[in-house]
Formats: C-alpha cells, structure tokens, sequence
C-alpha cells in the first residue's frame, strides 16, 4: 500500500482578503503560516517521513511545504516545482474582491465561475499585465500553454501529465509523497483519483492546511481518505 499526503497551502493574503488569487504569487498570512507548521507537526506526530515533495511555482505553496517539511526535520527531501500543479487560472477576476464582484454580477454568476467545472471566468487577453507570458518563470511555456481564462477540467488537463509522470512514477517506485498545492489544482486531482462526477466536484472544498492522506493500493487506486486533524 502506499500513502500519497494532499496538502493545500496555508491561508494567503487574499484568501483572508476574500480576493481572486489564481496565479497571483501572493505570500501567507500569519495564520497561513501557523497552519503550516500545525500540519508538519501533525505528520511528524503520526510518524510520517517523505522521500519526495512536489509543489506549483507560487510562494504560498512552496513556503507552505518548506514551513512542514521543517517543522518534520525533513527539509533536506528534494522537492520538484512545476507550474502544472498552480491554482487553476482565474482570468480577469483576478484580484477582485469576491463578495464585491457577487454584487455585480449576482452570485449565482460568481458561484457558476467559482465552482462549475466546465465554466470559464472572464478572459484576460495577453497585453494585461497578470498575462503569465510577462513572468520569467513561465517562460519556458508553449502559447497554448499559457492561460487567458481556465475552467477546473482545463486545470484538471494541465495537473494530469504532471500526475502521471512525476507524482504516479515516484509512488511506482515506492516513494513516500507529499504534493503541496492549491484548492482548484488539488480539487482536479481528488476529482480524478476519487472518480468524482462533475456534480461531486462541485460541492468539494478543500480546506488550507489541513494534510488530507491517500491510502492507494498497488494498481494506485483509492483505497480509502482521510484527513490528518
Ligand atoms: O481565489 C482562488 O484562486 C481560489 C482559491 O482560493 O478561489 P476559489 O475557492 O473561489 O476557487
């Protein structure tokens, strides 16, 4: 059997702000960072030692991951970035406040692009300044690659090469894994391990903090969740 750990970063600045973070690369708030060392204490209570982290290019997941990885002694695990682990792209609402933007556009929109997986928010085009073809660390990425808008199944499209060749060829070689995420990249993944329908996705939030375990049998099929409180 193996045991994969899901953690969503720490609460950031604009979680506490109620703002649209997407790929904005905003930092932990206090409590964020408190949170982290809560779930590092946690794993290293219940006896949890990893060979491998995984994380997205944005400082609240890395940090998040760095703060347990420490509070376990465990700082010296290699640990592989990439962007296809990032919060899902959220467009144009970006930033926005999201109690404001219920107000403007109803909250029956707002729920629709916060939690349908096939609705897409506003688009930005690629002369916005929250463009990821401005960033260095995208750089490397194709046009196709880089995002205007994303909905939750064009997230669960970019994580999934990244699952099937990093984070399954680490557990295949009996690897103990950590993957420190976000909300939207983490709910493709449970979307995905736990064949959820479009329906039970919608109603899956993912609190921050918390470390949600895996136990997956030889095939890496779901054997049985549960979070570590
Ligand atoms: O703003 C975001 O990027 C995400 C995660 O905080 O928000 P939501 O829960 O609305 O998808």
């Amino acid at each position: 059997m193996e045991k994969l750990v899901l953690l969503r970063h720490g609460e950031s600045v604009w979680n506490q702000e109620n703002r649209f973070t997407g790929w904005t690369d905003v930092d932990l708030t206090e409590t964020g960072r408190q949170q982290a060392v809560l779930a590092g204490q946690l794993l290293k209570a219940n006896g949890y030692a990893f060979d491998m982290g995984f994380t997205s290019v944005l400082k609240r997941a890395i940090k998040t991951l760095n703060i347990t990885l420490e509070e376990m002694d465990q700082l010296w695990v290699p640990v592989q970035k990439s962007w296809r682990l990032n919060e899902r792209f959220y467009g144009a609402l970006q930033g926005l406040n999201k109690a404001e933007t219920a107000l403007q556009y109803g909250a029956d929109q707002v729920q629709q692009w916060r939690r349908d997986p096939h609705a897409h928010p506003p688009a930005i085009t690629p002369d916005d300044p929250r463009f990821p073809g401005h960033d260095l660390r995208y750089q490397h990425l194709t046009d196709r690659e880089l995002p205007l808008t994303e909905n939750l199944a064009e997230t669960m499209a970019r994580v999934m090469p990244f699952w099937t060749e990093k984070i399954m060829g680490a557990l295949h070689r009996n690897q103990k894994v950590i993957v420190c995420a976000h909300g939207n990249s983490l709910r493709a993944l449970v979307q995905y391990i736990d064949h959820l329908s479009d329906e039970e996705v919608t109603n899956l939030d993912i609190p921050t903090g918390v470390p949600l375990v895996y136990e997956l049998d030889d095939n890496l099929d779901r054997i049985r969740h549960y979070y570590l409180e």
